[in-house]
């Protein structure tokens, strides 16, 4: 499995009475998606959460108020107008990547290919990738996930079960073409959990999976499409995605923020 091979690499340095490397915890957040489902004026990570700041910010100074974390890469695409403008991003430990790409895999590769030409990273450091629309990411959840990465052979991701009935739609083309949605079955949730971010991996190998698998929605995927099983750690219902405004409202309102203007 991928990480056997890391795990061994690091006991033939100590062997050899080489000092193993002991990672440091970098973040990537991936921040150059156009918001298409939100539908707003700007991408949704512009977008102000409360207080004065915007989604982008709120996200990002979750990540430097943790003092074991060595930089937060923050990739947007190449020509984004608006992440100079936003202060919260003003910070030595911000580093601004514009190489954004088409779709999420992408930008997040070519973010760990950017920290990696800069020789900002060893192939043993943990990269927490986390999405920039996952302003409600809190502390407590962010120290538990790390907490799992100790003698963690492969990496971890926040996740939580599914509560509710998952129905599987009726796939009948009948239906499809009157834009009608009927239930086609039940699925069983018993295994079935729902993932959200950091997700997090050494360098490495996470950057050789993603190179290999160029259509997975999460890092986790490319992982798994290797072989790994990543440890699933209990997330938090704060730490929900932004997709559509009813998401930001909903975000302001468990947040307890206040729009200093209105969307
Ligand atoms: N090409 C892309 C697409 C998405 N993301 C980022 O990945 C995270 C999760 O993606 P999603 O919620 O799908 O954001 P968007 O792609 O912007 O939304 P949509 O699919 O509605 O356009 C977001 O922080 C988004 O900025 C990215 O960095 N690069
Ligand atoms: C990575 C992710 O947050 C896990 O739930 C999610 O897949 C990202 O959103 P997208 O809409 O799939 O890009």
């Amino acid at each position: 499995m991928v990480s056997t091979m890391n795990r061994d690499s690091m006991q033939r340095q100590a062997d050899a009475g080489a000092e193993p490397v002991r990672p440091r915890h970098f973040v990537l957040i991936p921040a150059a998606g156009s918001g298409s489902r939100f539908g707003a004026r700007v991408p949704k990570q512009y977008l102000e959460l409360g207080n004065g700041q915007t989604v982008l910010e709120v996200t990002v100074a979750a990540f430097l108020a943790e003092p074991w974390i060595s930089r937060v890469a923050v990739v947007v695409q190449a020509d984004d107008p608006l992440v100079l403008r936003l202060p919260g991003l003003r910070h030595p430990k911000v580093l601004l990547i514009r190489r954004g790409g088409p779709t999420r895999r992408d930008t997040v590769l070519n973010g760990l290919m950017a920290m990696a030409q800069r020789g900002l990273t060893h192939p043993h450091d943990w990269v927490h990738v986390h999405d920039a629309a996952r302003p409600g990411i809190d502390s407590g959840t962010l120290r538990r996930l790390a907490a799992h990465l100790e003698n963690e052979p492969c990496g971890a991701l926040l996740c939580m079960p599914v509560t509710d009935t998952v129905k599987r739609i009726d796939s009948r083309a009948s239906l499809a073409a009157t834009n009608e949605f009927r239930s086609g079955g039940t699925v069983d949730r018993s295994r079935l959990w729902l993932a959200q971010t950091p997700q997090t991996f050494r360098f490495g190998p996470l950057r050789k999976a993603l190179e290999a698998h160029p259509n997975v929605t999460d890092e986790a995927g490319a992982i798994e499409a290797e072989g790994g099983r990543p440890r699933m750690v209990m997330g938090s219902k704060l730490n929900l995605k932004i997709t559509t405004a009813e998401d930001l409202i909903m975000l302001r309102i468990l947040m307890r923020m206040e729009p200093a203007v209105e969307d």
